[in-house]
């Protein structure tokens, strides 16, 4: 018997200016207070990209476009995997704003990143977003 395949976790890495914008959760409450890659799981039928594309209008109110993935595959046990994917915001879009999932969200510098207490799954992804990132971009 095949096994079932693990749920995709996907997460934005929305760079503008130089700087990465980071998300703070409300929910669940062992979470709480921690910073994120925003982002959530693949529904079926759903590509990671539009997945995260959904997930990012849903909880951020705001339009991306998905660029390349950074870093691999992080097991986040309970047969989850997150995946990360550089993102831009659409020219027409709002500024992303914390909704119903987060209460805050900022734009981070690299020299930020290091302040602030990211979930564990983030963390070793964090390393190659910043290798993406250009203060031109
Ligand atoms: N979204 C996101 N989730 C992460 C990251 N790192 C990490 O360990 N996780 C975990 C936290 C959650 O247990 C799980 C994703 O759950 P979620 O609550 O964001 O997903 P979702 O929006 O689809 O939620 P739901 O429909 O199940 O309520 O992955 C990350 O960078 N972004």
């Amino acid at each position: 018997m095949s096994e079932r395949p693990p749920v995709i976790v996907v997460a934005a890495a929305i760079v503008r200016d130089g700087r990465l914008l980071a998300a703070r959760r409300r929910l669940p409450i062992q979470l709480r207070g921690r910073w994120e890659l925003p982002g959530g799981k693949v529904e079926g039928g759903e590509s990671e990209r539009d997945a995260l594309r959904r997930e990012i209008r849903e909880e951020l109110a705001a339009d991306i476009d998905v660029l390349e993935r950074v870093g691999g595959d992080v097991d986040l046990g309970e047969w989850r995997v997150l995946r990360a994917y550089l993102a831009l915001l659409r020219p027409d879009s709002a500024d992303p704003k914390a909704g119903a999932d987060h209460d805050a969200v900022r734009w981070v510098t690299v020299d930020d990143t290091a302040q602030l207490d990211w979930l564990d799954g983030d963390r070793p992804l964090l390393a190659h977003v910043w290798t993406h990132v250009h203060p031109q971009d």
